[in-house]
This record gives structure tokens, C-alpha cells and sequence, in this order.
């Protein structure tokens, strides 16, 4: 199924526009885990499963595997989720960005290794980057727009003469120009509600991928206003560490279950 087919469905069967982040730091996993080699991968299928219900799509952060060289971890998590959750959208965020034959490389990776419903890329080197991963029709390519992170502004708030942002260049672009596959997607932080409305006036319903809620102090409601599309939906608003690591103690599965229904219910309290 094509990626964003798989992602309304996914949005209207849940009733959900969060986006469950896998960053998972060995450091921070509970003790009945600690030292145990298969202990990524356990920590991220118990965390899918319960937090399935309450999610519209995974995103896992490719660095926290390859750093970990638990690269195999992911492959099988990934094979997890197409067996035991096949609704739910795989979004890798790996944040790609490079020259053509090598882009082709990248998107073999996220999309045969990984069987990635979609994968993140950064613009910034032109769309002849960008093609390689939008000659897989069916998947989806979420590109860098307004980052969540402060020093996003650095370069993203530069200024063409007629007075446009560069995020905003992007975001048309994007919806315009790029979008050959249809299946394309941005990224805009939860951290600037007033940008993520500016993307989306100039993007239609054109989904958004949405991180900075959680633990980095995201207004769930501005967020939720700014971004729904003419649907109410057209969101996927990541949340990873708030989750992840909602408790360190025994309930760690509960307590993570407790934080995605929240973040579910208050995200749906917006609409
Ligand atoms: O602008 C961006 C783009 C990607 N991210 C990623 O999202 C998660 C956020 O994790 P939290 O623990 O919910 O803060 C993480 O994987 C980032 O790499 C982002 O934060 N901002």
C-alpha cells in the first residue's frame, strides 16, 4: 500500500495523530534489561506493542541503532511491525542528504532493508538528491523544512530579496515542484506553531511530520491548530523520550502505554 494510504488509514483506524520515535538509549532501559544483547530490540517491541493502539505511525531514529551497531535490531523490529502491527506507517529518520548514486544507495536502505514506509532527507543539495527516493512511487519522502531544534533558524529563517524564509522556499517547492510521486511529506518542529501554520497555508493537506512535543516542550494544542489539514488530520506528531522513558522502574510498559494514550487523548482534545 502506497504511504499515504497506508497513513489515513492508519489516522482514521487508530483515531490517532501520534507518532511513536524509537530512540532507544541502553543507558536508560530498565534493569530486567540491562546487559542482555537482544536488549534494543526487546525494548523497542514491547514499546510498539504497547503503544500500537495509540499511534498512527513509528518512527524510528536510525542513529540510535547504528551507533549501537545493533543495525540487525532494527531490521528485525522492522520485520516486527509489518508481521504483528502491518498498519502501521515505518517512518525512518534518518535524515539523508547526498548526491544522487549515492542517494540511490540510501534509499535502498531504508526502503528494501528496512521496508521503510517512508524516510526523512534533508533538501539541501537539490532535487536532483531528492529523485532517487521519489522513484519509489509507493513511499514516502519527508523532507527537512523547519526543524524543531533552535539553531534550525540559522539557516532556514535566511531571506530570499523578496522577503521568503528559506523554510518557506522549501515548503513550496515541496507541495510544487518536487512532489512527482505524491507521496511527500515536511518536517516542521512543534516548537514554532506560528511556521508550521505558514507550511501548512502553503502546502494544502500535505502531511506533516511533527517532533518537539514531549521532551522538548512542544504546545500540543497551538500545535494541533496550526498543522490539521481541511481533513482535521494531516499530522504525525512525534514524541520519543517522553515516552520511551516515561518511568525507568518495573511499569516501564505501563507507564509508556499511559504517556502515548495522554499524548493521543491530548492531541485529539485540539482537534
Ligand atoms: O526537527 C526535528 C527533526 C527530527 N527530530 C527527531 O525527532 C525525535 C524527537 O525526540 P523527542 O525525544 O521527542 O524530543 C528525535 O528522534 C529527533 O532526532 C527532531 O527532534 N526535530
Amino acid at each position: 500500500m502506497i504511504f499515504t494510504q497506508k497513513l489515513q488509514q492508519a489516522w482514521a483506524t487508530s483515531n490517532s495523530m501520534l507518532t511513536v520515535g524509537l530512540d532507544p538509549d541502553p543507558q536508560r532501559f530498565p534493569a530486567e534489561l540491562q546487559g542482555r544483547s537482544d536488549a534494543i530490540f526487546e525494548f523497542c517491541r514491547a514499546i510498539i506493542d504497547v503503544t500500537a493502539p495509540y499511534a498512527c505511525a513509528i518512527k524510528p531514529q536510525i542513529a540510535y541503532f547504528s551507533a549501537q551497531r545493533a543495525e540487525d535490531q532494527l531490521e528485525a523490529l522492522c520485520n516486527y511491525i509489518l508481521e504483528h502491527h502491518p498498519g502501521l506507517p515505518i517512518v525512518l529518520d534518518a535524515k539523508r542528504g547526498d548526491i544522487g548514486s549515492t542517494a540511490e544507495q540510501y534509499a535502498r536502505e531504508a526502503f528494501e532493508r528496512y521496508q521503510a514506509d517512508a524516510v526523512t532527507v534533508s533538501p539541501y543539495m537539490g532535487f536532483d538528491t531528492l529523485e532517487p527516493y521519489l522513484s519509489w512511487k509507493s513511499k514516502g519522502v519527508i523532507i527537512l523544512c523547519r526543524t524543531s531544534n533552535t539553531g534550525g533558524s540559522d539557516l532556514q529563517f535566511i531571506e530570499s530579496a523578496d522577503g521568503t524564509p528559506l523554510y518557506l522556499h522549501v515548503a513550496s517547492l515541496a507541495a510544487e515542484k518536487w512532489n512527482t510521486s505524491g507521496q511527500c511529506a515536511l518536517v516542521v518542529g512543534a516548537t514554532f506553531p506560528e511556521e508550521i501554520a505558514r507550511v501548512r497555508a502553503r502546502v494544502g493537506d500535505m502531511p506533516l511530520l511533527i517532533p518537539g512535543i514531549g521532551a522538548q516542550g512542544g504546545d500540543i494544542p497551538a500545535t494541533v491548530k496550526a498543522g490539521r489539514n481541511s481533513q482535521g488530520t494531516g499530522m504525525m506528531i512525534n514524541s520519543s523520550r517522553a515516552i520511551l522513558y516515561a518511568s525507568g522502574g518495573d511499569n516501564w510498559r505501563e507507564a509508556a502505554a499511559q504517556a502515548a494514550r495522554a499524548t493521543r487523548d491530548a492531541i485529539n482534545a485540539a482537534r
